[in-house]
């Protein structure tokens, strides 16, 4: 806590702390955040990072299943700073990637606030010192925190909520009911009708998986997806989109890569895979869609071991009603439809975040905002995304630390529950 001056309340075991922050305060201790922090402390910037869970990284420890692996080659996944250890297979798998993380973490001594969950940031005009809240998320009573600082780096996640869609009858369906982001494995649904709603890269692993354990998935694509092959001829289709985007305009490359698909794949719209009107990487630069890249699902659709609906009607006891009027005996469901920000429900500012709680502006502008606030993993860019803001925001930090340290000394804030200093 060197980095900290802390200003207690009465008395330490006061319900309520006030800590003022000679630096940034990071929110989240995923990649993203883990990567600015490394940046900063690489330029001797003090910082804090703000975590609500218990660990670095919680959407990969906590929040994914058993055999995932990264789905992009090494190259594009590694953080600044620190590549992959070279015995890294092309995709590290979940475990092999959250042990870098860890190893990232005590590289670059990055010791997040644990169980501190961020309810709320304001600006203050005024004083110019952004009011950051925290509520305790660990067992007993630590409190709330109220941190003080000039900047404010959102590192949050695209993936932060679970969008849990409202079916009609869905209460009264009965059987098991979860998001994507609780399931482990297939294991205990051998033999039994699951129902996959969603056909992203979540709705199409999980299907898999779930077929490798021996349960009876039925995926439901309600619209169009992209699917394309993880790789062609033993090239990563993500590392030759890549190269050509450098170079061609993005039809051209959208273009290519359907051609390559349809090479490799085949026609997949016979399965029920309807293909979007736009391209799979516009669709992904415009609309956040990402494309599946397909590690095994498709030869089971074709197969038949995955079964392929339209749109949910609604659901009753044990059962689910079609868009197509059928109805179909289900054991489970589970509800791959994506994730959203959360940073809506906590920051307080409305010109730099949309509603939806992405920056307003597009990569690669979306990193800064006004009065020293920044995101960093907002790109829909995955991991290097992230990479490339968390070096923006690291040296646009580092230089205005550097000057402000050079001037007079700062005013420490104001503040009426701030009476002491250490
Ligand atoms: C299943 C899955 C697989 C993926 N695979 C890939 C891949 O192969 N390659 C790739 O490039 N991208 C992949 N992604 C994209 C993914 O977004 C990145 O991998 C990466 O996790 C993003 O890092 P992040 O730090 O921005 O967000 P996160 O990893 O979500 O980290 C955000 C952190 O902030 C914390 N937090 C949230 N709200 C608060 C709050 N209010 N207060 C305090 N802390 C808070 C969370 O607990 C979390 O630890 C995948 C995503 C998913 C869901
Ligand atoms: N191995 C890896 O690296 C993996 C990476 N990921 C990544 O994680 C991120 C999240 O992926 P994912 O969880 O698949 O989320 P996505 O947002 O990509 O997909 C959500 C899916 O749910 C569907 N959906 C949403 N609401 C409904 C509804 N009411 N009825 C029917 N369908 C609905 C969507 O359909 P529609 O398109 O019509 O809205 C879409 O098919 C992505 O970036 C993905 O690439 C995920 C899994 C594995
Ligand atoms: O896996 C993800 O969620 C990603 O965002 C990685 C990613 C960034 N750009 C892409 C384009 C096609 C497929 C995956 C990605």
């Amino acid at each position: 806590m060197e980095n900290l001056f802390r200003l207690a309340d009465h008395d330490e075991s006061s319900a309520r702390r006030c800590v003022v922050v000679n630096g940034p305060v990071i929110v989240g201790a995923g990649p993203s955040g883990l990567a600015t922090a490394a940046l900063l402390r690489d330029q001797g910037v003090p910082f804090v990072v703000l975590e609500k869970t218990d660990c670095i990284a919680s959407l990969w420890q906590k929040r994914t299943y058993d055999r995932l692996k990264l789905h992009l080659p090494k190259q594009f996944c590694q953080l600044p700073k620190l590549p992959f250890p070279e015995d890294f297979p092309e995709y590290p798998t979940k475990s092999q990637f959250i042990g870098y993380l860890e190893a990232y973490a005590r590289r670059f001594d990055i010791n997040p606030q644990f169980n501190e969950c961020v309810q709320s940031a304001r600006y203050d005009e005024t004083s110019g010192w952004w009011h950051v809240q925290t509520v305790s998320t660990a067992g007993g009573s630590r409190g709330e925190v109220e941190y003080l600082c000039r900047w404010l780096v959102v590192a949050t996640g695209e993936n932060a909520e679970c969008v849990t869609p409202d079916f009609e009858g869905l209460a009264e369906f009965g059987g098991d009911v979860m998001h994507a982001c609780e399931y482990k494995s297939g294991e205990k649904f051998a033999e039994k009708k699951v129902l996959v709603v969603g056909c992203g890269n979540s709705g199409m692993e999980l299907s898999l998986d779930l077929c490798n354990h021996d349960a009876l998935p039925a995926m439901v694509i309600r619209d169009s997806v992209h699917v394309l092959p993880r790789e062609v001829m033993g090239i990563s289709t993500f590392g030759l989109a890549v190269l050509l985007m450098k170079r061609l305009p993005l039809w051209l490359v959208d273009k290519l890569l359907l051609i390559l698909a349809w090479l490799v794949l085949g026609n997949v719209e016979k399965y029920g895979l309807k293909r979007p009107l736009v391209g799979p990487m516009e669709l992904k630069n415009t609309k956040g869609k990402t494309p599946v890249l397909d590690i095994g699902a498709l030869a089971k659709i074709r197969s038949g071991e995955i079964k392929v609906v339209p749109g949910i009607k609604k659901f009753s006891p044990g059962q689910v009603e079609l868009v197509n009027g059928e109805k179909h005996d289900v054991d489970s469901v589970i509800l791959a439809t994506g994730y959203r920000s959360n940073v809506p429900y906590w920051l307080k500012e409305s010109e730099f975040f949309s509603k939806e709680g992405f920056p307003k502006s597009s990569f690669p502008n979306g990193w800064k905002g006004n009065s020293g606030l920044y995101a960093v993993g907002f790109t829909r860019r995955g991991l290097c995304g992230a990479s490339s803001d968390a070096i923006n925001i690291a040296q646009d930090i580092g230089k205005e630390y550097k000057e402000k340290m050079g001037q007079k000394k700062t005013s420490t804030p104001t503040h009426r529950r701030c009476i002491s200093q250490y």
